[in-house]
């Protein structure tokens, strides 16, 4: 144990009391006493953090309120202890307590119970403490607790993001480049940031914090801190220097090198990624929220789900033209196979509801490896690494997609991560989550009916997204079988293990796919993204069109609400299976009670601004889903209050069919 801390017993009841605060020695808490981290983590400021009694005063309220919290990767396995990584004073507390304070650690949670061997000295954590004398009330609900003990005895310490005094405070550090304790800023070259931009924290589900800065900029604070360079900063950056438009470039960022130094996994010597500023894009819907509207209201979305398959072959290309690529063969390809099927034995190991299933799902595995065995290679490149409709923008005005979120899976580790992989792996993130909207969508009074049209949606939009795909790719993925149900499958799994850490109401959505990709035969026709048959979707008439159409255009048309697909009778402007479901769209909504007032807002008709009224009522806004709640209760990426997104209609997960 490296780390001067001391562990609690494991065998004893892992209550907040039983929780060992064990500070480091030498504060950062890093490693060797002589090692960078203990020589330099801490900040300027008043002595607090030399202090050796502050994590053992925060402990009880950690131990207490980390467990609750989304981003916390950790659900169900109790803490045993913590362990300081650095601490740095960003502001400290004004004289006499009047002002607040802002103080961010890196803390290192040890838990109970099966971890991955990355994760065997207990997942970082990045934490902002607001510390106030008194909490006002309208803070009162980022309330932490109040030490007693240590040098923050007798203050309030609260989650810093929730006050936008203190959000503030990290935005001027990032207008002004430098090293402040263990912390580095940095901002891209030639960038001003305005300063006084006012500070709101987004209500989104997601993985990490973030807070958006007058809707200029978005800053994003990761939690479960890895070692290494963060692939979202990595790769959006390097899409800027290539100038592709379809991510958000990197406005400033803030990193560390504390933790390169306490390395286990990671690759030594580089700094740990800890925030990124970049452009908010204001007036943009995320496609998980446009999904929902369009099962909410039973809309037609292929368009949208072409124009994303387009947009994701774009990004792919520019990466693999900005970075390294390879072939994979043989031996790789089995190590590929072979990690998915451990990532399956270690997912199974931890969620018991996998292990039936256990058996059939590394047949997908198998017949993976043995392509390679028989010769088949694949290219591999960097990818987006967690592909899905939440990470996919698009904007009200001309209905183009941005991607966001290049963090990958943000349960593996960075190294793991970066590396070169099939492009599979993100369309069968993005085909998973097809079917994960259409079994968050509330059910209809007469479910079994709806059930068949969500799925019927389900397997449109993924062929439809496939389609995009291949066009701009110039490579259809239905036409490898085999490697698309093995990434679909690793994807599923990851899934569970996902759910049943962060959200376990949710864990019934990937059980059903786990079910259906065990219970699949190995005929293509149980493929992902099936082609649709050319009566339904249609192939070579969207392809003509779009040959003499820029793909942008071609969105703008969509957002503008496709003038003429819509209203063409019969046929559509070209008769394209395509606009067959955009007449059937027009018609269920004067079907649909209450769907017809919400046409005309984007290529679906509905999405952006439907209101799900006719099915059941609504649920709470889907901006305002917490941790925890069930998968379409206003759930998944919704930003309400930034997206003028509606209410989402929201239910219970369907049980696995
Ligand atoms: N550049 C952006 N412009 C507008 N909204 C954004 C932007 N980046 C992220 N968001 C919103 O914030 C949400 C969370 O962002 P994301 O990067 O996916 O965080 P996480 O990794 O924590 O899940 C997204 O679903 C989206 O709604
Ligand atoms: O937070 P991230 O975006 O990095 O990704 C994690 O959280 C996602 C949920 O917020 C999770 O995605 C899963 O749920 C989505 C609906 O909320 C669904 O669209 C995705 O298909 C499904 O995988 C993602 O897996 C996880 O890494």
């Amino acid at each position: 144990m490296s780390e001067g801390s001391t562990r609690a017993n494991p065998t004893r009841a892992a209550t907040p009391a039983a929780l060992n605060g064990g500070a480091p020695e030498g504060f950062s808490g890093g490693g060797h006493p002589n090692s960078p981290a203990s020589r330099g983590a801490y900040a300027k400021g008043r002595p607090l953090a030399a202090d050796h009694g502050l994590l053992p005063s925060l402990v009880p309220l950690l131990g207490e309120w980390l467990p609750h919290q989304r981003w916390f990767a950790g659900k169900g396995r109790p803490i045993t202890g913590f362990t300081l990584v650095s601490a740095t004073e960003l502001l400290p507390r004004g004289a006499g307590g009047a002002a607040p304070g802002l103080l961010h650690l890196l803390v290192r949670a040890r838990q109970s119970g099966p971890a991955e061997p990355s994760a065997a000295e207990g997942d970082c954590y990045q934490l902002l403490l607001g510390i106030r004398s008194v909490l006002p009330q309208h803070l009162a609900h980022a309330l932490i607790g109040r030490p007693t003990g240590g040098p923050l005895h007798g203050t309030t310490v609260y989650e810093a993001l929730a006050d936008p005094r203190l959000t503030g405070i990290l935005l001027e550090r990032l207008r002004v480049p430098g090293r402040l304790g263990a912390l580095r800023f940095t901002r891209a070259p030639s960038t001003a940031i305005p300063s006084g931009l006012s500070p709101r924290p987004i209500t989104a589900e997601q993985s990490n914090s973030s807070v958006v800065y007058g809707d200029t900029y978005i800053l994003k604070v990761f939690r479960r801190i890895g070692w290494g360079v963060n692939p979202d900063l990595e790769l959006p950056r390097a899409l800027a220097r290539a100038g592709c438009d379809r991510v958000p470039h990197p406005t400033a960022w803030y990193e560390t090198t504390t933790g390169a130094a306490l390395g286990t996994e990671g690759v030594s010597g580089e700094p740990m990624t800890l925030g990124i500023l970049q452009p908010f894009l204001r007036g943009s819907a995320d496609g998980w929220q446009l999904a929902l509207n369009s099962l909410s209201v039973q809309a037609d979305f292929t368009g949208s789900a072409r124009a994303l398959g387009r947009a994701t072959a774009e990004v792919h290309t520019a990466l693999a033209a900005a970075l390294p690529t390879a072939v994979l063969s043989r031996p790789r390809i089995e190590k590929l196979a072979a990690g998915m099927a451990a990532r399956l034995e270690a997912a199974a190991d931890a969620v018991p509801a996998l292990r039936p299933y256990r058996e059939q799902l590394h047949a997908a595995f198998a017949d993976f490896a043995e392509l390679g065995r028989h010769g088949r290679t694949w290219a591999a490149q960097r990818i987006h690494g967690d592909l899905h409709l939440g990470q996919a923008l698009r904007a009200v005005r001309d209905g183009r997609w941005a991607l966001i979120d290049f963090e990958g899976e943000p349960a593996r580790p960075i190294v793991e991560r970066r590396r070169l992989q099939p492009v599979a792996r993100d369309i069968a993130g993005m085909l998973r989550s097809f079917d994960y909207a259409a079994r968050s969508a509330r059910p209809a009074p007469d479910s079994s009916a709806q059930s068949g049209w969500t799925q019927e949606w389900a397997r449109q939009n993924r062929a439809a997204y496939c389609d995009g795909y291949a066009e701009a790719a110039g490579v259809d993925p239905r036409e490898e079988p085999e490697l698309m149900r093995a990434y679909e499958t690793d994807k599923a799994v990851y899934e569970v293990l996902y759910e049943a850490r962060h959200r376990p109401d949710w864990l019934p959505v990937p059980m059903a796919a786990i079910q259906r990709l065990a219970g699949a035969s190995r005929s293509p026709s149980d493929g992902p993204g099936q082609r649709t048959p050319k009566a339904r979707l249609g192939q070579e008439t969207p392809k003509a069109r779009l040959s003499q159409e820029a793909p942008d255009a071609a969105e703008a048309r969509d957002a503008a609400g496709a003038p003429g697909r819509g209203t063409a009778s019969g046929q559509g402007e070209t008769g394209a299976p395509d606009h067959a479901t955009a007449t059937g769209r027009s018609e269920t909504a004067a079907e649909a009670p209450g769907h017809g007032t919400a046409t005309g807002q984007g290529e679906t008709g509905v999405p952006d601004h439907a209101t799900a009224t006719g099915r059941g009522g609504t649920a709470g806004p889907a901006g305002t889903s917490e941790a925890g709640r069930s998968p379409g209760a206003g759930s998944g990426r919704a930003r309400q209050s930034d997206t003028g997104a509606r209410p989402a209609p929201g239910a219970p997960p369907a049980p696995p069919a």
